[in-house]
């Protein structure tokens, strides 16, 4: 394959998509960048930065925003999709039709369908068949980090390997690596389920717990986590790599994390809905609390952090009173 003359879109500028859009394009890949902002897309042609999402990032002369999506469509060889998790299966359906069979589609997006639950490839298999060749990104990344071209690792789940090498030569650089997996279960949930555990550390550190705090709920989420995973089919070596305890790590200790700033702010008195207008962007673990908690109790998985989470989020329980009830449960054996 002549990897020279192919092109890439990625559909979604918010901080996500325009961070892999500039590090494609700083890599001598022509990409286009697909926002639904007619305005935004229009600021950022005429700015070459997007100011709202990835502030002070100058885009590379190969990046190219757009917002006529059947235009973008007509002259790109892989597809990068990058927008939150509630407008994954529109997006599919806005798009299949456009895309000629075997283009490869790749996502970037970590949550778990809205309303559904069902992980992100069993839609994208059940809306495009299987003529085209899917995969996964995620593991610890946060954009602004990975548009600073500061080294960051990857975990790119896919059964397909010319996807992999063609989406590792388009990322390639000294700054950027990826590894690959076949288990797109494990990949996904460690992507979604950890964005409930910040919020949790983020409740913790905001109520002035301390370290032994935050090592407790990290190591007992871990622990939620795996034991939903392994129940739904994901691998326990995935769960100890880059998109799943890597993930982890990352979003419950930095700030730069929007799950963890929210469990912050709900700590220090704020609501719901004053949280969200306060941090402005995506927050995929408010839905995800929601959809895993739902799943464990059906399938009858003890999850008491994700629960408690859930409890905050949707049924006003005093964040205080939370970890109360976390830490007055029955003893146990720490491995069962
Ligand atoms: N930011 C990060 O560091 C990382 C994010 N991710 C994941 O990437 C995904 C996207 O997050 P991120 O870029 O951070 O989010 P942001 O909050 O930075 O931006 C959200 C973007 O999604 C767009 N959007 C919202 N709804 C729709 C829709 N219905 N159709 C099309 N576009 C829509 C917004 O457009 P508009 O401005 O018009 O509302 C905006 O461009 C999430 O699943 C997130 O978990 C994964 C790894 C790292
Ligand atoms: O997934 C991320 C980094 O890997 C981003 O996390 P937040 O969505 O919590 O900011």
């Amino acid at each position: 394959m002549n990897f020279s003359s192919q092109n890439t879109l990625v559909l979604g500028a918010g901080s996500w998509g325009t961070a892999l859009a500039v590090l494609l394009a700083r890599n001598q890949t022509p990409t286009y960048l697909w926002g639904r902002d007619k305005k935004q897309i229009e600021a950022m042609t005429h700015e070459r930065c997007n100011q709202r999402y990835l502030p002070n990032i100058s885009f590379p002369h190969l990046l190219i925003p757009i917002h006529d999506l059947q235009q973008a469509l007509k002259h790109t060889n892989q597809i990068i999709i990058a927008v939150p998790s509630h407008a994954f299966r529109l997006t599919l359906e806005c798009i299949f039709k456009s895309i000629p069979a075997r283009t490869p589609i790749i996502w970037a997006t970590k949550g778990l369908e809205l309303g559904t639950g069902r992980l992100l490839h069993e839609v994208a298999i059940e809306i495009l068949g299987s003529d085209y060749p899917i995969a996964i990104l995620s593991g610890p990344t946060f954009a602004h980090e990975v548009a600073m071209g500061l080294p960051t690792a990857v975990t790119v789940a896919t059964t397909y390997p010319e996807v992999f090498t063609y989406l590792a030569y388009c990322l390639r650089g000294n700054t950027f690596r990826l590894y690959t997996s076949d288990d797109l279960i494990g990949v996904q949930l460690g992507g979604a389920v950890k964005n409930i555990l910040a919020i949790a550390a983020g409740i913790s550190d905001g109520l002035g717990f301390g370290s032994n705090t935050r090592a407790a709920l990290i190591t007992r989420g871990l622990a939620e986590l795996i034991r939903f995973a392994l129940v739904s089919g994901a691998k326990k070596e995935t769960l100890m790599g880059l998109s799943c305890l890597g993930d982890l790590i990352l979003t419950c200790t930095d700030n730069q994390s929007r799950n963890r700033r929210l469990g912050l702010a709900l700590a220090q008195g704020k609501t719901l809905s004053e949280a969200l207008t306060l941090i402005d962007q995506v927050i995929e673990g408010i839905e995800a609390a929601k959809l895993v908690s739902m799943r464990a109790r059906q399938v009858n998985i003890e999850m008491p952090i994700i629960d408690q989470v859930y409890q905050v989020l949707y049924c006003s329980q005093d964040p205080k009173k939370a970890v109360e009830m976390l830490l007055n449960r029955e003893q146990k054996p720490e491995h069962t």
